[in-house]
């Protein structure tokens, strides 16, 4: 269970304007900027949930996942993680987690794979027999037979994300972070990085939260997001919901032939390519467009539309989760 409780923290940042001048005047008078990365944050994930903690960048994400995996120690507020408090119980806690930044590398670098595996079996000192389980299920899963015997130096992202997700779960913690996991990842290791980590929450009933700027890495693992924004959290409920509430619009894509194409209230042209003079004669197009269903149902789109022209072909699609994710963020003003 992770408990966060009114959590703040503050960074003091050095500024000074560009110029050798300015340099040498910041070497006698320094001059510092307040940055609230975590500006009065609370929240509860209860054991087993995988959540997506969502934000624009600079929004809080990073500084939050380094509280709970206590890198970092928050100015003020209260935070249990299977009854500890990260920044306080390191050494027991570090053993209850698993952590990836997508951005930064746990492995040695000069080192083939399995050694950096074997230094962290005996940093956290994991007993043989479970070292042993974990490390067939985890190469089996994640398909690392061929590159465990490689430098990580020498991998590719996707191979080096995968043997991070790897190291971060030989201990088996009960709580994985992951910060951008699929960072720059092609399409097919972005699927396999997923469907494992649905497999692992699904089997071992991992607590997993997920920041992330890929809106499909969200749609595919959780149904709770939480948004922060400029520190402050904005919003936490279903993914469903948020849909709901911020997805109001279709996408009809249209396929006719006839006069010229007009449109009624809550319809919106997105774009129209036609032949033929659309004034008069009849005319042959396509095109896309915006209905707001608050307005005027799908069905009602389709039966003014056909009454005008003739339909030769129809698909309907929703607003794809970042056009939810945009509306959500101008809604919130960041
Ligand atoms: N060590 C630090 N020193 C000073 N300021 C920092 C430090 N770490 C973070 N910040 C500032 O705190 C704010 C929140 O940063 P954070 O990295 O948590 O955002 P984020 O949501 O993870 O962003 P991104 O999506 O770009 O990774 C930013 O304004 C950032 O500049």
């Amino acid at each position: 269970m992770i408990v966060v409780d009114h959590m703040n923290k503050t960074f003091k940042v050095a500024r000074r304007n560009s110029g050798i001048s300015e340099a040498f005047k910041a070497l006698f008078h320094k001059e510092y900027e307040y940055v609230r990365a975590l500006n009065d944050i609370s929240f509860t994930i209860a054991d087993g949930e995988m959540v997506g903690y969502i934000g624009p960048n600079g929004a809080g994400k990073s500084s939050t996942i380094k509280v709970l995996s206590g890198i970092l120690t928050p100015d003020s507020g209260e935070c249990s993680i299977n009854g500890r408090t990260p920044w306080k119980n390191r050494i027991e806690h570090v053993r209850d987690i698993g952590v990836v930044f997508g951005q930064r590398s746990q492995l040695w670098w000069d080192v083939p794979v399995i050694d950096s595996f074997e230094l962290l079996r005996d940093i956290y000192k994991i007993p043989e027999v479970r070292y042993k389980q974990n490390l067939e299920e985890l190469v089996t899963l994640l398909n690392l037979q061929m590159i465990i015997k490689t430098p990580t130096r020498q991998l590719s992202l996707g191979q080096r994300m995968r043997c991070e997700i790897a190291a971060s779960l030989l201990h088996s913690p009960s709580i994985l972070f992951l910060d951008e996991p699929t960072i720059g990842l092609d399409a097919v290791s972005k699927i396999a990085v997923r469907n494992f980590i649905l497999d692992i929450n699904k089997r071992h009933k991992t607590t997993v939260i997920l920041t992330t700027h890929d809106m499909q890495d969200i749609e595919a693992l959780t149904k709770r997001i939480i948004l922060i924004g400029k520190g402050k959290i904005l919003m936490d409920g279903e993914l469903g919901d948020m849909k709901k509430q911020f997805g109001g619009y279709k996408k009809l894509s249209i396929e006719y032939s006839g006069k010229r194409l007009e449109l009624c209230e809550g319809m919106k042209l997105i774009s129209h390519d036609f032949s033929g003079d659309d004034k008069e004669s009849i005319v042959t197009g396509h095109a896309v467009i915006e209905i707001n269903t608050d307005v005027i149902p799908v069905s009602e789109v389709i039966s003014v539309l056909s009454a005008r022209i003739d339909l030769k072909d129809i698909s309907v699609s929703g607003s794809s989760i970042d056009e939810v994710v945009v509306e959500l963020y101008k809604q919130y003003k960041i």
